[in-house]
């Protein structure tokens, strides 16, 4: 499984800033989605030698006893306790702080390792700076600057020094698709696995070795075998399943890594708020599979069935690419339209595609539409081949290719998917541009 990082500290020492800078996406292909929010606490690491996970624990005060706030530090001790690695950002500007010291003492019974950063360092003696910050009992500080990126690379790759290399992810001894059902409190995912598994046969149910493995739960459906990975950290008890503990942000993250495809629940009853907007964000990042289930359709009348489907379109109208199924958990109503929206997602995101083909339409595509002329340059498309599944993606060779907007990207994701009629999932385009031979002559 991924590593996460978790990044911990009092407001306004530079979480955020490290945060954006950890996980800006280089080809913003990702990012620039409309409908997304941009302040999303986890996502996926740019930076550093392995793959991770970073999540931001937000303006933390450990002291807040009641309110909004106090709820999110119980989020962000949530947080703390399931990390691998804690990032704890410190301010070298505003020097030791007692509230830097109260943080230590809670990092240092998380029993969690913790590495110290000491931020808005740029331009100042290392060794001076770090002086003070010994006493927070964190080990050698790292001295940084997120705002202009000193240090953070260095930073990254300490963190994740003592984590193995990711063996290969495609290696799961299950048969059938792996399942994550993912969604915000209270939307309805117990019941749902409930519902799930109380008609099918149950074949296997594995108990995590150690806590930071996920559930794994094997279950057969009209012949067909699924597997569910769990996000609720889920006991069973008798015949029924339930949750042991409340949402948890680290778990639902790596439940989405572990899983082909992702069942988003949203819930009818409730607007369509930020949380699941982020949810579905990381789904995208991570190029999962994804089927829209809207629970709770039993609970709402017409108008409002009406008003939620306006919502949905607006607030996750980037998951344009997913099928959406109105259902009721609790009734078990709409459950087989999910579970078939989950076949085709899956074999859409483990498509098989032919070279000649890929090339055939990707041709077509470009006689429908010429890429835009920038400048002196004009993009040359010139073959495509398969780079990989679980998202498709879709290798083009040519010349200039640096140069084609991301507008145009989208229509030749768009293009591609309809051509081979891939549904429920998500296609990524990467280009690679020829060197031109004659480049290195003069
Ligand atoms: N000089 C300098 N300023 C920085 C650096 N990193 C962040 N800042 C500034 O510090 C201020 C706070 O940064 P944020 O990233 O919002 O801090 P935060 O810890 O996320 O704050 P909360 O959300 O309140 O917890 C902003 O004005 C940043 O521009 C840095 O490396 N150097
Ligand atoms: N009316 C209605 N209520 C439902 C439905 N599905 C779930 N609920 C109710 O919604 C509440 C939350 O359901 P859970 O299954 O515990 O939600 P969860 O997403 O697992 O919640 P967390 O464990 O907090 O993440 C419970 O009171 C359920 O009875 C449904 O289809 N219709």
């Amino acid at each position: 499984m991924k590593p996460t990082l978790v990044i911990v500290g009092r407001p306004n020492v530079g979480k955020s800033t490290l945060f954006n800078r950890l996980t800006r996406s280089r080809d913003a292909l990702v990012a620039d989605q409309p409908g997304l929010t941009r302040d999303r606490h986890y996502g996926h690491g740019r930076l550093g030698r392995k793959p991770h996970l970073i999540v931001d624990t937000g303006g933390f005060e450990p002291q807040a006893k009641e309110g909004i706030v106090h709820e999110m530090a119980r989020q962000a001790e949530a947080a703390i306790a399931e990390a691998d690695m804690l990032l704890f950002v410190v301010d070298a500007r505003a020097g030791l702080t007692p509230q830097d010291l109260v943080i230590a003492d809670l990092l240092r019974r998380s029993g969690r390792p913790v590495l110290l950063a000491v931020n808005k360092g740029e331009g100042m003696d290392r060794a001076v700076v770090s002086a003070e910050f010994y006493e927070l009992g964190c080990g050698t500080p790292c001295v940084i600057s997120s705002a202009h990126g000193d240090g953070v690379r260095e930073l990254v790759d300490l963190a994740l020094d003592s984590f193995p290399d990711e063996a290969d992810a495609g290696d799961h001894a299950t048969e059938g698709p792996r399942v994550a059902i993912a969604g915000r409190p209270n939307v309805g995912k117990s019941t749902l696995v409930n519902t799930l598994l109380g008609e099918e046969r149950v074949i296997a149910f594995d108990m995590p070795g150690t806590t930071r493995d996920a559930i794994e739960i094997s279950f057969e459906r009209n012949g067909k075998a699924y597997t569910l990975i769990d996000t609720a950290g889920l006991r069973r008890k008798g015949r029924v399943f339930e949750a042991i503990e409340k949402f948890s942000v680290i778990k639902t993250l790596q439940a989405v890594e572990e899983a082909n495809v992702v069942v988003l629940m949203v819930d009818a009853s409730q607007d369509i708020s930020d949380q699941d907007a982020h949810i579905a964000g990381f789904c995208m990042d991570a190029g999962r599979a994804l089927v829209v289930a809207v629970n709770k359709w039993d609970a709402i009348d017409t108008y409002r069935r009406e008003r939620v489907k306006e919502s949905i379109e607006q607030r996750l109208n980037f998951l344009g690419f997913a099928h959406v199924h109105y259902i009721s958990a609790i009734k078990g109503q709409g459950i087989a339209g999910v579970l078939s929206s989950v076949d085709k997602a899956y074999a859409a995101a483990m498509a098989k595609m032919a070279t000649p083909k890929l090339t055939r339409v990707l041709i077509s595509a470009v006689e429908k539409q010429t890429p835009p002329r920038h400048g002196l340059f004009r993009p040359k498309l010139r073959y495509a081949h398969q780079g990989g599944s679980n998202p498709p993606i879709i290798v083009v060779h040519g010349n200039a290719l640096e140069h084609i907007p991301t507008s145009y990207t989208r229509y030749l994701e768009r293009y591609f998917l309809e051509a081979f009629k891939l549904q429920g999932t998500p296609l990524r385009i990467q280009y690679k541009t020829s060197k031109n031979p004659f480049a290195d002559e003069r």
